[in-house]
């Protein structure tokens, strides 16, 4: 399917940091990945778990699909009624991480509200966490082990590093401080030597932290929720909001948490939405998949290589 792409988007105007070929870089790696995992027999496949209708989720499980089986990677949707119990979530969690055929499991946020998303992610097991959540592989990043980090938060700090700023000591602020997005962003920034700021929704002056900002991160879920006043000249933007609204024309679009409008003018370079970190994160989530498939695949050699003479 052809996406529209932001008519923000030109191909001449360079402050836009375009996800695209980002993404393709990371696909070309993986594609040659699945291929020599493949020819030793460990082919790669992932499972996406999805509980009731989320129409917001769609989105990002069509793109996985599309992506994984570009690269080779089999890829199994499995949909559970909007009434499935923890229990049985749980249940359905254990039978894959038991299923040898499985190489990842991803479980859509959101949850229905009865069912705890934290003993979910914890429930998979740590080899098959493709999307970086178990409490394990959160524990890695702090341990500056970043080959397998939560999908988005990778993706953005990907986006900065494309400009070519050099992160160590750079002034970096994050806006949001959700577990999936902002808080492993800020720790994979720390990593790279940034000195990072984190606001949430009781931050007295968002506006005075972000303006200081040499790269601003906004992961709030609002739209226009950065206006340019905001924003330091010159400074990176990585808009990682996914809103949905209605346009001017009537038609459901999907805009950021950026007023891109005007920060444009004042940013040296925005990432634009879609078309910017949306398809990175579907592309790293395909590398995860096959950094997993390595470390289950070392396992299994080193647990059953039997020598023989
Ligand atoms: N591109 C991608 O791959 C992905 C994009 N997204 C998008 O990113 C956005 C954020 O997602 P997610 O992190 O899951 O959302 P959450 O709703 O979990 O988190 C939003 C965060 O924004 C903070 N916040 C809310 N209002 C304010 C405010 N007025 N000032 C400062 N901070 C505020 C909240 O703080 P507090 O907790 O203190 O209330 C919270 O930490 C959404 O638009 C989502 O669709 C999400 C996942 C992947
Ligand atoms: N466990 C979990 N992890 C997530 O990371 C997660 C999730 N659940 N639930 C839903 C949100 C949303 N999300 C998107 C990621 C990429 C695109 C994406 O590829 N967007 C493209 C296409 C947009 C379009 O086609 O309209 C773009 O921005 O250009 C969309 C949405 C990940 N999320």
């Amino acid at each position: 399917m052809q996406h529209q792409s932001s008519p923000l988007v030109s191909a001449t105007d360079n402050r836009f940091l375009r996800g695209g070929p980002i993404a393709e870089g990371i696909l070309a790696e993986v594609r040659e990945a699945v291929a020599k995992a493949t020819e030793d027999g460990f082919p790669p496949r992932l499972v996406s778990i999805t509980v009731g209708e989320v129409a917001a989720v769609d989105v990002y499980v069509r793109n996985q699909r599309r992506k994984a089986e570009s690269c080779g990677i089999a890829f199994d949707e499995r949909r559970l009624p909007a009434d499935t119990t923890q229990r049985e979530l749980e249940a359905a969690i254990q039978g894959m991480n038991a299923d040898p055929r499985v190489t990842g499991i991803i479980i859509q946020r959101p949850l229905p509200r009865e069912i705890n998303v934290k003993a979910m992610q914890a429930a998979i097991h740590p080899l098959k966490d493709v999307e970086g959540m178990h409490p394990a592989s959160i524990g890695n990043i702090v341990y500056n082990q970043l080959d397998l980090a939560p999908c988005t938060a990778a993706a953005s700090v990907e986006m900065l590093k494309s400009t070519g700023l050099n992160l160590k000591g750079l002034e970096a602020v994050v806006v949001g401080h959700s577990e999936i997005v902002g808080k492993p962003i800020a720790f994979l920034l720390m990593s790279e030597g940034a000195t990072v700021t984190v606001c949430h929704h009781m931050t007295r002056s968002v506006a005075a932290h972000a303006r200081r900002a040499d790269a601003l991160f906004v992961a709030v879920g609002k739209p226009r929720f950065i206006k340019a006043d905001m924003v330091k000249p010159g400074a990176a933007v990585i808009d990682i909001g996914i809103n949905s609204e209605i346009g001017p024309d009537g038609q459901e679009r999907v805009v950021g948490d950026v007023d891109s409008d005007s920060v444009k003018d004042v940013a040296s370079w925005i990432t634009p939405v879609p078309g910017g970190v949306g398809p990175v994160t579907v592309s790293i989530l395909m590398r995860n998949t096959m950094v997993a498939l390595k470390r289950q695949q070392e396992l299994y050699t080193s647990a059953f290589a039997t020598k023989v003479g």
